[in-house]
């Protein structure tokens, strides 16, 4: 029902323009040329087309870039009706505010091979509250001996305990982690599923049918102390063994975790292979099985893929984002497994849509020069390379 629901109003304000029939699944594929050719072939004069981009070059200059940094560039400042025609047709679905889950300390650092020093660990958490993320997930509670760099949790717990501002979810992949990370004053906590086997298998050495029975045993215990689980569930289009993951495998474990009473279910590309001809047809098959506001993305960007794959969502009615500050990240047990989007160029996007996040970009390019300096390395995040080259007199403007 509610996948029928949103849906219906997907393909009616989103896909509806563009695709000759929004119910086949390979009219996605066709959907970007149609869109492209229509676009190109008249629907659009392309003599206007050009007035309104230097319009909207005009509106964003006077601006200092504010446009693009802090509020939609569309939205107030273009007066042309049919290009707000088209973008409210193209971008309806856009939820007004996305909640951005930061994972940062704990996919991003996670696949670190030197160990990075707790007290930088709760720094860069620190860093990122400050930059106005409401959920910054922390750590994981998982065994030393498979993730070496997250064998502090117990240190970095204790060490953010006054921090306020947000919420510290943290991974536990059985009662064991489970007890530890409340021991530790955890006050979320996430478990985490997959949907091929082989990946199951090798991230958490059982298959997927073991890891629901470990899990709903977490959810029972946690629902007993009113702790809230986020279930994750990861290689959601695309397996580093098995290859392509059927989306109706997908929608099983979705609901399986649903049902154990996870509040959120954020669906990981682990190895980033998606693009939006495959996240689409998988999240319409998900969106059978568990309500939109129930659903999170969570999208690795190997392929360059990410932003493309979030918008979909976007457009699809899901409104709570993962992304890991400069793109940091990876997965130890996924091979191929680059870093998760950008959460710098997530809020960047999502501020050119005029979708509000609460979150300082200026603050928040602070924590990922922060970590990148520790780590030696440049920022994965394009938007941060991009800003960082902006001029000090327009830097100081963000
Ligand atoms: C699940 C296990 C523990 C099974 O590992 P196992 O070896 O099958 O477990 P076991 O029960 O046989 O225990 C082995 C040892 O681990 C200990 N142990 C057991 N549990 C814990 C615990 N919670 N905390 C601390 N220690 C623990 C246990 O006490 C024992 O210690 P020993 O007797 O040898 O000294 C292991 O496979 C594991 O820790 N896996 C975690 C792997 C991981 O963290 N992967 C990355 C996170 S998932 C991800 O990144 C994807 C995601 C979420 O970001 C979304 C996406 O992108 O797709």
């Amino acid at each position: 029902m509610q996948k029928a629901k949103s849906l219906d109003k997907f393909s009616r304000s989103a896909l509806s323009p563009l695709m000759s029939n929004s119910k086949e699944s390979l009219g996605v594929a066709k959907f970007a040329s149609i869109g492209v050719n229509s676009l190109k072939g008249g629907n659009l004069d392309y003599t206007r087309e050009k007035k309104i981009s230097r319009k909207q070059v005009r509106n964003v200059s006077c601006t200092n870039l504010n446009g693009y940094l802090s509020k939609a560039h569309y939205s107030s400042s273009c007066t042309d009706n049919s290009t707000k025609d088209l973008t409210s047709k193209l971008l309806g679905r856009v939820p007004g505010f996305v909640k951005i889950v930061e994972v940062g300390p704990r996919d991003g650092l996670q696949n670190e091979k030197n160990i990075v020093p707790a007290v930088v660990k709760v720094e860069l958490i620190k860093l990122l509250v400050s930059s106005g993320l409401p959920v910054v997930e922390a750590t994981s509670f998982v065994s030393p001996k498979w993730v070496p760099q997250l064998a502090d949790a117990k240190d970095v717990m204790a060490a953010i305990q006054n921090v306020e501002g947000a919420r510290f979810p943290v991974l536990t992949p059985n009662l064991k982690g489970f007890e530890a990370a409340v021991a530790a004053g955890a006050k979320e906590v996430a478990i985490f599923a997959s949907a091929s086997e082989s990946f199951s298998k090798s991230n958490i050495n059982c298959t997927i049918e073991d890891s629901l029975i470990r899990y709903r045993d977490v959810a029972l215990a946690a629902r007993e102390l009113s702790i809230p689980v986020r279930g994750y569930l990861s290689c959601v289009v695309g397996c580093p063994v098995e290859g392509m993951v059927p989306p109706s495998k997908v929608a099983y474990v979705s609901k399986q975790l649903y049902d154990m009473g996870c509040s959120e279910i954020s669906l990981g590309d682990t190895i980033g292979v998606g693009t939006p001809g495959t996240v689409i047809p998988m999240l319409e098959a998900v969106l059978d099985a568990v309500p939109v506001d129930k659903l999170a993305v969570h999208f690795h960007d190997t392929y360059g893929q990410a932003l493309s794959n979030i918008l979909a969502s976007l457009q699809m009615g899901i409104s709570t984002v993962d992304s890991s500050v400069s793109g940091l990240g990876g997965c130890p047990y996924a091979k191929g497994a680059s870093g998760n989007v950008a959460t710098e160029d997530v809020v960047y996007m999502l501020n050119g849509l005029g979708v509000r996040t609460n979150v300082d970009i200026r603050k928040l390019m602070i924590a990922g020069d922060f970590i990148c300096k520790h780590l030696g390395r440049t920022s994965g995040s394009k938007t941060a390379i991009a800003l960082s080259k902006t001029s000090t007199a327009n830097a100081s403007k963000l």
